[in-house]
């Protein structure tokens, strides 16, 4: 594997160095050359201030941004051979679409006939060959955005930086559009950052995906692990739609019974042979424990624990349960519409395997159904 791009140490303060707005805190990420990764994080996290720096744009406080095998952090942006579409980045309004889109390619002197083809290429690709003639001033903002776009992918650089690239595209578009960019990008061999506060588009397009809060880099890992081993109570329940369920729990075991107590008087009880012994030993260890289960992941049973429907929605292809449960709320997906209404008593299970167990002060996961964390 060999890496693009890698970010060693990085922080960011606007303002003096210790003393500023602290945006982005020592981020450190590998990215292998040819992968796409999403920066995913809520607004303010400090994609953007990250996206920036290895563009050029912002100067990095502290640590250092090594691009194609050499270090860039210090390097004006055209000194660092990436091609960017940035919200502000705008098109050159003299010249059409067509040449802005052209633009680098005619001027890294490539053949006519090529940069034609290009042009043709990206522009069928994000269904803008309609607009080339016109100007920039004169399309609209979904267009402007996707010429942008075209703009960025045409060109052969070391690194493309996409910023909310699709932000303006209606949803049917962005969905079509995210399946045939991933494609587009995969065949030509570019590596690719992309900034979005969509989990859906960062699941659909990236290799990795980097969640971010707080300046901090929570975690860096495949959509899967993401999903399956979230590194931390934040990431656990900032991925995944509806968000994970949590509740605080004290662990017991009691004639090979393994109970977590959960606050609001219900308890979870297990055969003990139905944890691996490190993951049983970690929780008799630790006692105090936040549980997790995603809502798919909490089944409705004839006999288990007891909640109280809140409320029930349909949402065309999947039922949204919330229930109140241990005295908090729990939601469970169930794919077909379920007969419940409000009030209603139900009982739910959580199977072993369907356990993330976090700790309760660091919030740094413990263990993912019967395996450790790491
Ligand atoms: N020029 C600036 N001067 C001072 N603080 C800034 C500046 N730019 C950003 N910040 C602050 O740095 C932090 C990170 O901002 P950043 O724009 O990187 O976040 P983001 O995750 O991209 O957010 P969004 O999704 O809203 O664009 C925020 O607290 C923001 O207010």
């Amino acid at each position: 594997m060999s890496l693009q791009l890698s970010l060693k140490s990085v922080d960011k303060f606007y303002g003096p160095v210790g003393k500023g707005v602290h945006a982005v805190k020592s981020i450190s990420m590998d990215v292998p050359r040819g992968d796409i990764i999403a920066l995913l994080g809520s607004s303010g996290c400090g994609k953007t201030s990250t996206l920036r720096m290895i563009a050029g744009f912002e100067t990095v406080s502290r640590g250092t941004i090594e691009l194609a095998g050499k270090q860039v952090q210090t390097l004006p942006p055209v000194r660092r051979n990436v091609a960017m579409a940035f919200e502000g980045y705008s098109l050159y309004p003299t010249v059409t679409v067509r040449d802005n889109i052209a633009f680098a390619l005619k001027a890294s002197r490539l053949a006519e006939a090529e940069v034609a083809r290009r042009v043709a290429h990206v522009t069928e690709m994000l269904e803008i060959t309609d607009i080339l003639d016109r100007f920039p001033s004169s399309i609209s903002g979904g267009q402007q955005q996707r010429a942008s776009l075209a703009r960025a992918l045409v060109r052969d650089a070391d690194l493309h930086l996409l910023d909310e690239p699709m932000g303006q595209l209606e949803p049917q578009l962005r969905t079509l559009l995210r399946g045939r960019i991933k494609h587009y990008v995969k065949e030509r061999g570019l590596t690719a950052i992309l900034v979005t506060h969509d989990q859906t588009e960062a699941n659909a397009l990236a290799d990795r995906i980097a969640v971010m809060e707080g300046g901090v880099l929570q975690q860096y890992g495949s959509p899967a692990e993401i999903k399956e081993r979230p590194a931390n109570l934040f990431t656990g329940t900032f991925v995944g739609e509806p968000p994970m369920n949590v509740f605080p729990a004290s662990v017991s075991v009691a004639a090979g019974r393994l109970t977590f107590d959960l606050t609001g008087g219900l308890d979870l009880r297990y055969d003990e042979a139905a944890f691996d012994p490190r993951v049983r030993k970690m929780l008799l260890d630790r006692k105090q424990v936040v549980i997790g289960v995603r809502p798919y992941a909490v089944h409705r049973v004839e006999t288990g624990a007891a909640a109280r429907v809140v409320a029930n929605q349909w949402l065309g292809d999947q039922s949204h349960i919330a229930a109140s449960f241990a005295g908090k709320t729990i939601v469970l997906v169930e794919h077909d519409r379920a007969p419940l209404s409000e009030g209603e008593p139900i009982r739910v299970e959580i199977r072993p395997q369907d356990l993330h167990v976090f700790d309760p002060t660091t919030g740094l996961a413990l263990s993912h159904g019967n395996e450790l964390a790491a």
